[in-house]
């Protein structure tokens, strides 16, 4: 959704809050006409009560006035920057894999934090502040037009030019404010970097590296932030000026007109008054076309973040499953960087079977985890069809695939959060006798019983707290829990010794008996256990079969196996 609808849902509060913005500007215009019949009460000795009593209540309207005028703008900006940040969440999180990993994931954040923020004062109070300044402007101009319209004309005259320069300035505003959020955008690029990466700066000791590189684009960000007060701060001054000269001229010219009684002295004094009124709404005028400018710059960026191409549209209802092979892929073909690029997979076909693990080996970049990528729908084939359960991916709903197949990463599986919230992550609903159960299959009790606090245990960033073969076990359970007929599982392949390993296979086979496994296998152990083992190669299913078949028919299975009995990790055997 752009930031245009979003604005539109929140413009009845908005055009409240201007109303009363403009009512307060009325009121306060008004003043000065009364002040000069306060003068005219006076040296024509008549009574001050009704001036002085207009006078206080126009006070009280205008107090009370301004004061609802900035909480009906503050809270329409509030509801405009949670509708920005609300859509630009959703648009994220449904946003289509391959398009979301080409974005710089600090820019992302940068946009949803910062632009939205700035982009709410743009829209709200810097449009109410004009709206009210030109009212006060137009109303102030045409209140002196009344009073003296030669006068106006030498004000206008001054005043003109100087707007006109502030006016070029606001221009310049907003070309350096672009610059400036690009600029502040990259810095939050590389604080993101490196906090993602804290342990390899460390054992790179690159700290001081670091340091320097994200100091630099810090600075940078510093300097355009300063061209942006530059060029706003000369805004202010270059309406005060013309102001000045403007007062100079009037009280002049003014004053030898009254002097040949050609104007009254009244009228002159509330003509100069006036043209005090004038100052503040002409230079905030000024000073909230420049914010405005600013505004746009990050209101770009907030749209261009929502036009993220979204996951297909969502199929409308589920797709009948039948039973048979839990996945299959039939001549799938598919390419990371489309049709033109080398394909991660080539005529691919295989079949996974209801029940039981099915191992997926092959050297690096042979397509295994492509392959899961596909079965999760996180991409499309570019050829050839894909099924589950029976089902054609292409007609079913993703919330339908993703239920019925559980993703066990090998990494970045888990989040900030109790191990009772990681569990249940894709299962809220599940109960305790559900989440115990799990915790048993996934062979964790004992583990969760040791902590501190069990389930409510806190994990750090990415499941910090456990090892990594208990936070995959962790992982398990939590498909588990979702209940799925399909698990993929990418192996972790961190050192486990003997006795973890068994304990992450009896899981696997147990879990297996009564539905798929798949495994992107880096353990020989795994491979051994597995009913069914598919080999890729370049992209190609290269063989398929047990252990025993394979071992017998495929040289470079024998070379994988070879390679894992003398202790090189599978996936590097090429
Ligand atoms: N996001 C991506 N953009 C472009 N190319 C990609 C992307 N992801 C993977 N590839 C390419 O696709 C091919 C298959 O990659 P994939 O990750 O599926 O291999 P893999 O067998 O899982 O490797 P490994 O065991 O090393 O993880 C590789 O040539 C890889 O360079």
């Amino acid at each position: 959704m752009a930031v245009r609808e979003i604005v539109r849902q929140h413009l009845g509060l908005l055009a409240v809050g201007i109303c009363l913005g403009l009512l307060g500007s009325a009121a306060s215009l008004a003043q000065p006409l009364l002040i000069g019949e306060l003068i005219t009460a006076v040296s024509g000795h008549r009574s001050l009560v009704w001036p002085l009593v207009a006078i206080m209540a126009l006070f009280c309207a205008d107090a009370g006035l301004s004061a609802s005028h900035a909480y009906m703008i503050g809270r329409a900006g509030e509801n405009i920057v949670f509708g920005m940040r609300a859509a630009l969440t959703s648009r994220i999180l449904r946003s289509d894999m391959a398009s979301f990993s080409r974005l710089d994931h600090g820019d992302v954040f940068t946009r949803v934090v910062t632009d939205t923020s700035v982009a709410r004062i743009s829209l709200t109070q810097s449009v109410a502040q004009i709206a009210t300044s030109v009212f006060t402007v137009a109303g102030g101009l045409a209140v002196m037009a009344w009073l003296d319209w030669p006068l106006l004309l030498l004000t206008v005259g001054c005043l003109g030019a100087a707007s006109a320069v502030s006016l070029l300035l606001a221009r310049q505003v907003r070309r350096a404010a672009v610059q400036n959020r690009a600029d502040t955008s990259a810095f939050g690029s590389g604080v993101q970097r490196i906090m993602g990466a804290l342990s390899t700066v460390k054992a790179s000791r690159a700290e001081q590296r670091e340091t320097e590189a994200v100091g630099a684009a810090a600075d940078t960000a510093r300097r355009s932030g300063i061209r942006v007060s530059a060029v706003a701060a000369m805004l202010t001054p270059a309406i005060n000026v013309g102001t000045q000269i403007s007062l100079a001229a009037v009280v002049g010219w003014g004053v030898a007109r009254v002097a040949t009684g050609a104007l009254p002295i009244a009228d002159l004094t509330a003509f100069v008054m006036y043209l005090f009124y004038l100052v503040a709404p002409l230079a905030l005028l000024f000073l909230s076309i420049g914010q405005f400018q600013q505004g746009r710059a990050a209101m770009d960026r907030v749209d261009e973040l929502a036009a993220i191409e979204q996951e297909e549209p969502q199929a409308p209802r589920p797709a009948p499953t039948r039973p048979g092979p839990a996945v299959s892929f039939e001549c799938v073909s598919f390419g990371h960087r489309g049709e033109e690029g080398e394909p991660a997979l080539d005529d691919v076909s295989f079949e996974v079977p209801e029940r039981g693990l099915t191992a997926i080996v092959g050297p690096s970049g042979a397509g295994k985890t492509t392959t899961f990528q596909l079965i999760e729908r996180f991409y499309r084939p570019q050829e050839g069809t894909i099924r589950i359960c029976g089902a054609d991916t292409r007609d079913m709903p993703l919330d339908q695939i993703r239920s019925l197949v559980g993703y066990v990463e090998q990494h970045n599986a888990l989040l900030r959060g109790t191990i009772r919230d990681n569990l249940t992550y894709a299962n809220p609903a599940a109960d305790d006798t559900a989440v115990a159960r799990a915790v048993g299959l996934a062979d964790l009790a004992e583990v969760v019983a040791a902590l501190p606090d069990g389930l409510h245990t806190r994990l750090g960033e990415r499941g910090a707290g456990l090892s990594g073969g208990q936070q995959q076990r962790l992982a398990i359970a939590r498909t588990l829990l979702q209940d799925p007929r399909v698990v993929l599982l990418d192996e972790a392949t961190a050192h486990l010794d003997s006795d973890a390993e068994a304990h992450l296979l009896d899981t696997i086979t147990s879990i297996a008996e009564d539905r798929a496994v798949v495994a992107i296998a880096h353990r020989m152990s795994t491979v051994m256990a597995a009913d069914h083992i598919v080999v890729l190669d370049s992209g190609r299913v290269r063989a398929s079969g047990t252990h025993a078949e394979l071992m017998a028919a495929d040289v470079l299975y024998r070379r994988l196996v070879t390679q894992q009995l003398s202790q090189v990790p599978l996936e590097a055997a090429s």
